[in-house]
């Protein structure tokens, strides 16, 4: 059926040319975006806004044979924004989907809808400084880049924006430090050699060394999202009234969710054990002097325990947290969102959203590739209807946009489309 539509005739290669892409709603109306307004300074760092000069020239109608016709929802990004109280967003789903795009435009939303923001990476294969462009701005102007542990500002919104890449290495390290000084071969050494087999045998069902050596997917960002938490408690970061999270793909996040378990069960076990350790060589210990350290150290885990109990009731609070599905029309990735989605419910995540990244864009001349490719995501649309785990989530469509999303000013304009 055809349908009457604007279409904006710009340049393929200019980046604004993204207004062409629009949503068409149940009757067949085909809408458009408010008009592209970049901020100057970003246009002048980021690569992807040198070609801002071609002109944009007023729409004009034609008739469109045919368009995928999603069903028009929005993302009630209203009752995102509302409030003071602090909201946590997660944001996850399967590899190259456009989580990272997704997340970084949620961020740029928040902050110039009034809330001080910050956009997180647990990712250990970070994008974030890429998707804001933030290394050009880095090397000019600032001598640190995302990927240190810092919070870095990102210029452009108009609230604070920063942001942050949790190196995944690091985190891990200190778990292992940790571990290994109150439980781990140190401790069964030391066991071993004062006779205290049995208690060692229980050790190793622990598998402790295992997990130290070869830790389990997952403990990386367990810990990473633990020592954000860890630091936002603190008051200097209390102006952050909404937390980003830009996750590692779907197989991580799902073993991340009931890592913290496992691990509460673990370190409360090595802690146990440490008491019996700690009653039965007291003597032994003060010759050795060992009883500072390895109280600290029992602490340090204590608190390691403490911060992992709350990731666990971070991920599942319905008043501060809420996890975003991002994914792409494709058989293969809804099936895997529908997968995550059971998940999630089983773990009592909550979720409301899902976004649907990379829609072609209406088209009034569809060559072959183009019209297959449409049939295609149509039909994985439709699948997400009748999906039992996805139909009852708000459905958000974000276009497939012929330029890469980097720098404010596109994840701006991205965040425009997706998040209203
Ligand atoms: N709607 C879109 N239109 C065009 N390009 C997009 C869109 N969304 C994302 N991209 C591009 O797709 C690529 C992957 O996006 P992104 O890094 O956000 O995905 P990801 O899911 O975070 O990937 P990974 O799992 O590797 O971290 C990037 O080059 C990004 O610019």
């Amino acid at each position: 059926m055809a349908a009457t539509c604007y279409y904006a005739t710009t340049s393929m290669s200019s980046y604004p040319s993204t207004n062409r892409f629009a949503s068409v709603s149940r009757t067949g109306v085909i809408s458009y975006p408010t008009p592209f307004n970049p901020y100057k300074l970003d246009a002048i760092f980021s690569s992807s806004l040198l070609s801002l000069s071609s002109k944009r020239r007023q729409p004009r109608k034609l008739k469109v044979k045919s368009a995928v016709a999603p069903v028009e929802t929005t993302a009630e990004f209203d009752e995102m924004v509302s409030g003071t109280q602090r909201k946590y967003y997660m944001l996850g789903g399967k590899g190259g989907v456009g989580k990272t795009s997704c997340a970084a435009s949620l961020a740029v939303k928040f902050a110039n809808n009034g809330h001080p923001t910050l956009v997180v990476s647990t990712d250990p294969a970070h994008s974030l400084s890429d998707s804001f462009a933030q290394a050009i701005l880095c090397l000019l102007l600032f001598p640190i880049d995302l990927t240190g542990g810092t919070l870095v500002p990102v210029e452009g919104p108009l609230s604070p924006l920063f942001a942050l890449e949790i190196n995944p290495e690091k985190a891990r390290e200190e778990f292992r430090d940790v571990s290994k000084k109150n439980g781990g071969t140190g401790v069964k050494d030391f066991m071993d050699g004062m006779g205290l087999g049995m208690l060692a045998d229980q050790l190793g069902e622990l598998k402790l060394g295992e997990l130290l050596d070869t830790p389990p997917p997952g403990l990386d960002e367990a810990i990473a999202i633990s020592k954000v938490i860890q630091f936002l408690e603190s008051q200097e970061y209390n102006m952050f009234t909404r937390i980003v999270f830009d996750t590692a793909p779907t197989g991580h996040t799902l073993r991340l969710l009931s890592l913290p378990d496992f691990l509460d069960a673990s370190i409360g076990k090595i802690l146990k054990l440490r008491q019996k350790i700690s009653s039965a060589t007291s003597a032994i210990k003060n010759v050795f002097g060992q009883e500072e350290t390895r109280q600290d150290a029992s602490d340090k885990l204590e608190k390691l325990r403490e911060r992992m109990v709350k990731v666990r009731e971070l991920f599942r609070d319905t008043n501060s947290t809420e996890f975003v599905i991002v994914t792409i029309p494709t058989v293969m990735a809804i099936n895997e969102s529908s997968r995550l989605r059971a998940s999630l419910t089983k773990e009592n995540v909550p979720v409301k959203r899902l976004i649907v990244n990379q829609i072609l864009p209406p088209s009034a001349s569809d060559c072959k590739f183009c019209a297959m490719k449409r049939k295609d995501q149509t039909r994985a649309i439709d699948m997400i209807r009748s999906d039992p785990e996805l139909s009852s989530l708000l459905l958000v469509q974000a276009p497939l946009v012929d330029v890469e999303i980097r720098g404010v000013p596109a994840l701006q304009f991205l965040g425009d489309m997706i998040w209203k």
